[in-house]
């Protein structure tokens, strides 16, 4: 697979804890490629590094956390690769968004509750690209309708959204500015199940109109099995398994990622 295929290429990552015990190892020599264009599923029980994985790539892992090694390069379309590990602040600051975005989990709660929808995106999209301030009339209620909401949604303040709706602005949000990469941390976790599905619906279709690289992060295999193209397995820090879904799903090769897909109700195996 050549370099222009792998969106961001993992090495020897490794991110520990200090804690008044000694130091948790959370991440342990992890090496993933990411490749553009596809929805990648990082599984895993609670406690097996996902979010540490995630918060480290995007540089907002905080003390006791640390990164003991490794690194991640990360290949945006029409600029140079960086390792989203060394860059300074300021490049940071540059790829938020436009070339890397995040949705945090529990993310409903961080709208800000005192602005409209719409100055939110606006927000984003004037700080990032500040030359799309003339299409922002046609542009938000575009990004809106994607997710399946109404134009009128950009009047309204957080509190009158049901988490569904809140969940998909932000999804919304964070392809606004058509970025390589989007991270999505447990994105249906707070949801009802019978939305659960409309988000991840959304995720899809996000994902194949705006060619963004999805990587989301889940506990729940029947999630990967209604999303993903590939999935990477984590057990205690470590990737034990990554293959395409519907191969990890008939075939697991590891124990560890067997006993996941049974945990699954029988309504979420979709891939099987
Ligand atoms: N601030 C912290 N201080 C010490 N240890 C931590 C801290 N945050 C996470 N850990 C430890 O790091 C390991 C990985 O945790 P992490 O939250 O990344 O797992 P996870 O798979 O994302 O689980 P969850 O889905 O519950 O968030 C766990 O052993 C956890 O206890």
């Amino acid at each position: 697979m050549s370099d222009d295929e792998i969106v961001l290429e993992i090495s020897g990552l490794e991110v520990g804890y200090s804690t008044n015990r000694g130091e948790v190892k959370a991440v342990r020599g992890l090496d993933l490629a990411v490749r553009r264009g596809e929805i990648l599923g990082i599984a895993g029980e609670s406690g097996s590094g996902k979010s540490t994985l995630a918060v480290a790539l995007l540089r907002l892992l905080k003390p006791p956390g640390k990164v003991m090694a490794g690194s991640a390069l990360f290949r945006p379309r029409g600029r140079s690769p960086v390792d989203l590990l060394k860059v300074s602040g300021e490049e940071l600051r540059v790829l938020r968004w436009s070339a890397l975005s995040y949705l945090p989990q529990g993310s409903m709660s961080s709208l800000n509750p005192v602005m409209r929808i719409g100055d939110q995106f606006r927000d984003v999209i004037l700080e990032h690209a500040p030359e799309r301030k003339d299409t922002l009339s046609e542009l938000i209620p575009r990004l809106l309708g994607q997710v399946g909401l109404e134009p009128a949604v950009a009047r309204m303040y957080p509190h009158e959204l049901s988490g569904g709706m809140k969940q998909r602005v932000l999804m919304a949000i964070c392809v606004a500015l058509e970025p390589d990469l989007v991270i999505a941390d447990e994105p249906t976790t707070a949801l009802d199940v019978t939305i659960q599905r409309v988000i991840l619906q959304s995720l899809v279709d996000l994902q194949r109109d705006f060619g963004v690289t999805l990587m989301v992060i889940s506990h729940d295999m029947g999630v990967h099995a209604q999303l993903a193209d590939r999935v990477a397995v984590m057990y205690e820090g470590s990737l034990v398994e990554v293959g395409d879904v519907r191969q990890v799903y008939k075939q697991p090769r590891h124990e560890y990622t067997r006993q996941l897909i049974e945990s699954i109700p029988l309504v979420g195996r979709r891939a099987s």
